[in-house]
């Protein structure tokens, strides 16, 4: 982690009256502010709001609790604005100079771009042509995902970002990197030589890496249907988790090294191929079934806004290989879906049996160790051992030593957009993804759409873990996907 100075800064929210914004962006701002990070806001949409009513707005995200809610809310302004129109960057660029003067913000900024992806580029277009980030202090665009959608859009996007950014100016943000026990994963596999001793091909025997949701696609229908899990989920938040359980120790903690050793896995993923696609992933829908607290569910081509022909995957589960010499033969499975039977994300780490082990040869209840990484809802670590029963049998039994952050450090656990935007303010760009990551993400991804058209499109009951195709490739490796555990 980069240590800098905390210094002033002008944010400008574009997208400031929407979804994301109200829901994780004010309220993570709010836990900076009272952290005295200082800055002042600039709310950007096109929606008339007059700086009260966009107070208002925003009072109505925070935690009501709080004294300190009023003087946070003093520091937005709002200025209605279209990415499209060129003018109104020019009407931004005094209010943004005036505020800057009003609060001595030393001509810092940070461009948080919480827009449609189309509008990426045309956005940072017009604040350049008016003037706005040609600045005194340093300037910031954070970007939202999806950043693209093939390698094609991504490489054009990119090029329009860098005619007005610099690469270290541009914080491309996958929230999964601000989770708690994603930053974990790399102390937890670093700081224990335990682990990092046996975190190879000859002591693991496959990794498990599941993002299950129990939402549908809610509002975000005509995003969802153009996108689908494996755009949505896997492109960036799983392969993300993949990266940091495979990577290599970084020879420094510095942001340049770590993001060097998660580049060389990606390029070590071994991309599909029409030959081998139909063994290495499922792609499925859900139909309709009943939640596990009885709610009923239409299946998704009958949700509003849903083509009732659509293909699109909400569900995606593959195999892929890390073609180097630690991951020589290993499996990653991952799977990710909505409406699954339960909101979760985790890492099992399954290691492999001893041969001629005579506990498995003569006892039945001992299982594989199992290093489970709890991300959501959950935060913490177990790890399933076997022991003797206690007592008289000679039988073993399988136990969990288990360290979860459920009590009092949860409360001040900061949510994953606090963190990152907390990052950004400090200049520090480790947990955003740098452009040949996204690059070789996008590679990956379009070897596998290129290749999918020939699999067929596997249905699942709305309320369950998925089709039982997504069993069954497991099962051919023999290997079964682990039971989604509960912290006590
Ligand atoms: N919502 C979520 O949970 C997540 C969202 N994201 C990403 O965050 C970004 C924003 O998503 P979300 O908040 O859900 O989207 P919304 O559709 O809820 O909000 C879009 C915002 O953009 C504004 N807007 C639309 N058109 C224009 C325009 N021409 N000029 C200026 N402003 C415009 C809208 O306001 P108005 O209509 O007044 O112009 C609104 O403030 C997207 O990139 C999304 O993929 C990423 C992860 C999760
Ligand atoms: O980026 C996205 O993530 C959310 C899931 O995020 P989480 O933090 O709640 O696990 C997902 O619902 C959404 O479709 C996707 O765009």
């Amino acid at each position: 982690m980069v240590d800098t100075e905390r210094e002033p800064v002008l944010i400008l929210m574009f997208g400031a009256t929407g979804d994301l914004a109200c829901r994780k962006l004010y309220p993570a701002l709010f836990e900076l502010y009272k952290k005295n990070h200082e800055f002042a806001v600039i709310g950007l949409a096109r929606r008339q709001h007059t700086h009260e009513s966009y107070r208002s707005m925003i009072d109505r995200t925070l935690d009501q609790n709080s004294e300190q809610r009023r003087d946070f809310l003093e520091r937005f302004y709002y200025q209605p604005l279209d990415v499209g129109q060129p003018y109104h960057f020019a009407l931004l660029k005094n209010i943004a100079e005036q505020i800057d003067t009003k609060y001595n913000l030393h001509g810092n900024r940070i461009f948080y771009l919480s827009l449609a992806p189309r509008f990426f580029g045309s956005a940072a277009e017009n604040l350049k042509k008016a003037g706005i980030t040609e600045t005194q202090g340093w300037k910031r665009a954070v970007i939202e995902k999806p950043f693209g959608h093939d390698l094609a859009s991504a490489k054009e996007l990119n090029e329009q970002l860098l005619r007005v950014f610099d690469e270290s100016e541009v914080y491309r943000i996958d929230h999964y990197l601000g989770k708690e026990m994603v930053q974990n994963i790399e102390a937890l596999r670093f700081a224990n030589p335990i682990f990092e001793s046996i975190w190879d091909h000859r002591h693991i025997a496959n990794v498990q890496i599941t993002l299950s949701e129990t939402l549908g696609v809610g509002d975000r229908a005509s995003y969802y249907d153009q996108t689908g899990a494996l755009l949505d989920m896997v492109q960036n938040h799983i392969l993300q988790l993949l990266i940091l359980t495979a990577m290599e120790p970084p020879s420094r903690f510095d942001t340049e090294d770590i993001r060097q050793e998660k580049v060389k896995v990606l390029k070590a993923i071994r991309t599909m191929s029409r030959d081998t696609i139909a063994n290495e992933l499922i792609r499925a829908q859900y139909k309709a079934g009943v939640m596990p607290d009885g709610t009923r569910i239409t299946g998704y081509h009958n949700e509003n806004n849903i083509d009732t022909d659509s293909k699109t995957e909400t569900f995606v589960a593959a195999r892929f290989f890390v073609d180097n010499y630690r991951w020589s033969g290993v499996p990653f499975y991952i799977r990710t879906g909505k409406r699954m039977a339960a909101k979760s994300t985790e890492i099992v780490i399954q290691f492999k049996d001893i041969t001629q082990n005579p506990f498995f040869c003569q006892l039945h209840k001992a299982g594989p160790n199992l290093l489970v990484i709890h991300i959501q809802p959950d935060e913490g670590l177990s790890l399933k051992l076997n022991v003797k029963e206690f007592g008289e049998a000679g039988d073993t039994i399988p136990i969990s030593m288990n360290f979860s952050n459920h009590h009092d450090s949860k409360s001040s656990t900061p949510d994953a957009y606090e963190r990152l935007i907390g990052d950004c303010l400090r200049g520090d760009s480790t947990n955003f993804t740098r452009w040949d990551e996204v690059a070789y993400s996008w590679t990956l991804t379009d070897s596998i759409v290129a290749a999918w058209n020939d699999i067929p499109l596997d249905y699942y009951e709305a309320g369950t873990m998925g089709p039982s195709s997504s069993d069954e490739l497991l099962a051919r490796d023999g290997f079964c996907w682990w039971p989604l555990t509960k912290m006590e």
